[in-house]
Parts: structure tokens; sequence; C-alpha cells
């Protein structure tokens, strides 16, 4: 019953709508209650012999009026009711969203993409049960279940009563037990149902990958095992859900049988009448629905509130991205200072992923990072656009810490390209325009043509207009690295960062895509990271990194001249172009 408690908030939100409808609830409870009496007293009547015709249409006419007026109520109380648990959902719904997007990259590594989806559906389903039938159930069979018996134990019978009665207590053992384990089980089937949905996710997303390799059936085989999971926990909240339902009727059997026993007494000692057994056996029959609907109630209930423990879960989580009250608005400018002693990931704290890093980007300077895969450049970026903030050091625009500023301000004034593009599934011009719906065509044109896809749109079936797909399956990985590059650089930012941006680009339209940039960027600074130096070679410092740390730095001619890794690799990649001209 605490989840009726933790939904207070909303239920006094919305009390206006929850008393309209309750109240017609407990209307139609006491309009329901009152039928047995009537046909008692019908019975009564006609078995006494002083029922006339008339009186007979007038009860019959009263009966279909209360059958007509039930069915207005219903009406009513289920737009009320239902209609504003719709509302909880939607508001539940908006908060996790708006909570997402309010979260770090630790946040997103420890919830997957599925988990994430199943709490934003799943979850929130079996919470609005509780505020639409849970409430429903609860009301009707507490109204209905009071009612009847107060009509029994007033209108019939006290000590009859009281007899059926007897077997009751037996119902609340079974409803604690019952309800603990539904808990317990419900959380667990919730639990593998995220895991399932993340499961979906993962393989829909590598599906090429999956068939590149044949693991089609491996794949299916764990899918299989996840779904026989999820229908195994669900199963166990079923068969306690299952055995309510039976039990409650059993235990109302024995009130029935307890009830004709001791009312043919009472009838046979002249006690009672005929009609008045005959309506007490109408209630008795009508207290079924109300513990019925307990058993229901409680699996709607325990279900709801192991959904809530697992949305407030998420609504608990704080990023770790903390925004100073007093925090600056202000645009980014000026020389960048990039003094990192030492950096972890949260999740391998043992080991440093950046070093001893020590680096100025004079205002308007280009600064190019090389360094075998998984020397840290990525990391650095991340470190830069504050995905993560616990690090020893400090990174300054014109001597303020990036810490100092509003997130906002500074991912505003940040251009970034990251390595796995990400496009969405709308038109190639709204890709690109995404930061200003409002940036005009010509605009959006001049920067494509920066980026050098301006001539590679014009050639898609709708130009512009194209629609793109998921992650943009429809185009090559250069047009996709070049219309991510364009979308960033549209917005003319303070500091652009192409993070191996140009990998999957010819070596003429590289070279057209830096001299554009630099005649475009003549006062802000870029940065770039790249495997191939020729990315990097007109940068006015490189540094090299090497698990973690700055192993070389220096200009291009400066580092052919050093022995090192650089010069090293140089000369191999141009080894391999030269003979890639032969082949040609
Ligand atoms: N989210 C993460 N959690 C833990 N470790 C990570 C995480 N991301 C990267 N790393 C580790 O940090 C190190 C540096 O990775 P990073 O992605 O910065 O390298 P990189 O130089 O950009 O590589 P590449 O050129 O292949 O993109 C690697 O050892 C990597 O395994």
């Amino acid at each position: 019953m605490d989840m009726f408690g933790k939904l207070g908030w909303f239920f006094k939100q919305e009390r206006k709508a929850y008393i309209f409808g309750i109240s017609m609830l407990i209307l139609l409870s006491v309009m329901t209650a009152l039928v047995p009496m009537i046909i008692g007293i019908i019975i009564d009547n006609m078995a006494a012999g002083t029922i006339t015709g008339s009186q007979l249409v007038t009860w019959s006419v009263v009966l279909v009026v209360i059958a007509i007026v039930q069915y207005v109520m219903r009406y009513v109380w289920r737009t009320k009711i239902f209609g504003t648990s719709a509302k909880l959902e939607k508001i539940l719904r908006a908060r996790l969203f708006t909570h997402f997007t309010q979260m770090d990259s630790i946040f997103f590594q420890k919830y997957r993409t599925g988990d994430l989806m199943a709490r934003t559906t799943n979850d929130l389903n079996s919470i609005r049960m509780v505020a639409g039938g849970g409430i429903l159930t609860l009301v009707d069979s507490l109204s209905q279940g009071l009612l009847t018996l107060f009509m029994m134990f007033f209108f019939v019978d006290w000590r009859l009563t009281l007899v059926s009665i007897i077997p009751i207590p037996l119902l609340t053992i079974l409803i604690r037990f019952v309800g603990r384990k539904l808990h317990y089980h419900s959380r667990k089937s919730q639990a593998a149902f995220s895991s399932m949905n993340d499961k979906v996710q993962e393989s829909v997303t590598g599906m090429k990958v999956i068939k590149t390799f044949g693991e089609e059936e491996l794949d299916i085989e764990d899918f299989k095992k996840m779904t026989t999971n999820v229908v195994d926990r669900n199963q166990k909240v079923y068969l306690f859900d299952a055995a309510f339902r039976p039990a409650s009727q059993l235990i109302m059997g024995a009130a029935t049988i307890l009830g004709v026993f001791f009312g043919g007494f009472l009838v046979s000692q002249g006690e009672i009448t005929i009609g008045l057994l005959v309506a007490f056996i109408s209630y008795v029959t009508r207290l079924q629905w109300p513990m019925i609907a307990i058993g229901r109630l409680f699996n709607i209930l325990e279900r709801g509130s192991a959904s809530y423990d697992r949305i407030l879960e998420i609504l608990n989580e704080k990023s770790t991205i903390i925004e100073e009250p007093d925090a600056l608005s202000q645009s980014i400018s000026g020389d960048i200072h990039i003094d990192i002693d030492e950096f972890a990931y949260p999740d391998d704290e043992e080991e440093a992923s950046l070093r001893d890093i020590d680096i100025h980007i004079k205002q308007g300077n280009t600064l190019g990072i090389v360094g075998r895969t998984g020397s840290g450049k990525t990391s650095l970026f991340k470190l830069l656009l504050r995905d993560y903030d616990q690090f020893k050091g400090d990174i300054t625009f014109n001597g303020i810490s990036i810490k100092d500023y509003q997130l906002d301000s500074l991912l505003a004034n940040i251009g970034y390209v990251p390595q796995d593009n990400f496009l969405f599934s709308t038109t190639v011009r709204d890709n690109i325009r995404f930061a200003n719906m409002d940036t005009t065509d010509k605009e959006v044109e001049d920067i494509a043509k920066v980026t050098s896809v301006h001539e590679d749109i014009l050639g898609f079936s709708e130009g512009y207009d194209t629609l793109v797909g998921e992650r943009g399956v429809a185009l090559s990985g250069g047009q996709k690295q070049r219309i991510s590059m364009a979308r960033a650089m549209l917005i003319n930012p303070e500091l652009l960062i192409l993070d191996d941006s140009l990998s999957a680009v010819d070596a003429k339209t590289e070279e057209a895509i830096l001299n554009s940039i630099k005649e475009t960027r003549e006062d802000k600074s870029t940065i770039i990271s790249a495997h191939r130096l020729s990315s990097v070679m007109h940068a006015d410092e490189i540094v090299v990194l090497d698990e973690g740390q700055i192993v070389e730095r220096g200009t291009h001619a400066e580092l052919i001249n050093n022995n090192g890794w650089y010069q090293e690799m140089y000369e191999h990649q141009q080894l391999e172009l030269s003979s890639e001209m032969e082949e040609v």
C-alpha cells in the first residue's frame, strides 16, 4: 500500500479529478449494494402474495433506472481516473528524458540503452496502472466490500454476517505473503526485461557485424536464453498471482457455505424471511469480487512499486559534472591551457589514461595530436568537453578554468566531430543546421562547400532534402564524416575538435578541407587528431602521445628530424603513398 504514498505528490496535484472519479465509484457501489435488498423485498412480497402488478412494474423501472445511471457513472469515472493516470506516465517520462539530457558519460556507461528504454516504457506503464487500475480496484473493492458488509450486518442479520465472515482473516495472511513474493519477483522480472531489451538493441545495431562473422546462431541462442529468463521470471509473478485468486475463492466459498447453513437454520426458526436469506446469499456472492480485486490490486501495486523504485534509482543518479551556482555564461575565447597531471577513468582508477599533459594553444592556432591507437587522444577531448571532471590539473580558456563556465556556454563554443559520427534520421540540411534551425539554405551550402561535401549532396536523389537513415546508413563513411564536420563548423566555434574526422576521405579531399578550414578559421583555434600524419603536418604544434603521455612535440619540420615515432610513421606513410601511386 505504500505505493500510493510514493505517488502521493501526484494524487495531490490531481486531487480534483480523483475526488470526482472516486465519488462516482462510491456512489456506484451504493447503488449496487441496494439491488439485492430490492430483490429481497420483491421476493418477500411475492411470497406473502401482497405484491400488485403495478408495484412489480415500478420496481422493475427502478432497477432499469439504476442500471442506466450505473452505466453513465462508470463512463464518467473511467474517463476521469484512467485519463488522469495517463498524465502521470507523461510527467515521469518527461522527467526521465530531461534527466538523461543532464547526465554524464559515467551514467550512460552504467545504464545501457536497452535498459533505459525498458524503464521509460515498461516500468512507466506499470506505474500508470497504479494511478488508474490500482485506484479503481482499491476504491471499488473497499467501497463495495464495506457497503456489502454494512448491508448484510444492518439490513439482513448481524449474527449471520458475523458467522459467515469467520474465514476472512485467513485472507489477510494470504495477502501479506503473496504481496512480499510479488514485489520480489516483479523486480526480478523487470530487470530481466531490461536485459532482454539491451540484447535486442545491441543485436539490431550490430546486426551487420553479427552476420559478417556468421554468429547469428549464437546470437539467437543468447536471445532465447534471455527471453526464457523473462518468461521464467514472469511465470513466478503469475504463479503467486494465480494462486491468490482460487485461494480467495475457496475462502469466500467457505463463507457462503457457513452463511447458507446458519441462514437456513435462522429461516427454519422464523428469525429471518426467505427474501432476506436470498438477499444475504446475493451479498456474500458479491463479496467475492472485492476479494479477487484485492489480489489484483496487490499485483498492480507490487509491480508498480518495483517499477517506481527502478525509476527513482535513475532519477536519483547525480551527474558528476557539477555547475557552480555563479558559473560564467560568457562565451569562451582566448588561449587554451591544458594542464593534466593525471586522469583515470572511474571504472579503471588503477591505470591513468593521461599523465603529465601540458599543452598551450594560442588563440587562432592549430594543434595536431597523433599517436598509436589507445594512446589517449580521445580521452583528452573528453576532458576538454567536460565529459569527466575528476582529473588532477586544470584546463583553462583565457586563464579561466572550464569548470568555472556554465556547461552550456562551454559546449556552445566547442565544435566537436567525434570518431563515430552520428547523424539524425532527418534531412541532410537539418543534420547540418542542427545547432541552429534558422540557418539559411545558403549558409548551409557554404559550410558544406568548406567540408567538401556539397557536390556529394547535390548528387543525392533529393539534394539537401534527402532523408538520412538512422546512423546515416545510406551514406558512405566519408560523406558522414564531412556532414558531421559541416554541422560542427556551422556554429563557427571558438575551438574546433576533429577527432580522426578525416580518416575516411582521400588525400586530395583532405587537403581541400584543411585549406578551407585554415581560411575560414583564422582567429579560431583548432585541434586535429589523426592517424594519417598529412592531416596534422601543417599544425602550429604537433604532440605525439604514447600511453597517455606526451613523448614528442614540435612542428612537422622539427619532428621529422627527431628520430622518433613521428619520423618513423611519416616515412612509413610516405612509402605507402608512393606504392599506392605506382599501382594507380
Ligand atoms: N570509457 C572508458 N572507460 C575506461 N577506459 C577507457 C574508456 N575510454 C577509453 N579508455 C581507455 O583509455 C585509453 C585511451 O583511449 P583513447 O580512446 O583516448 O585512445 P585514442 O588515442 O583516442 O585511440 P584511437 O586512436 O584508437 O581512437 C585506452 O587504454 C582505453 O582503453
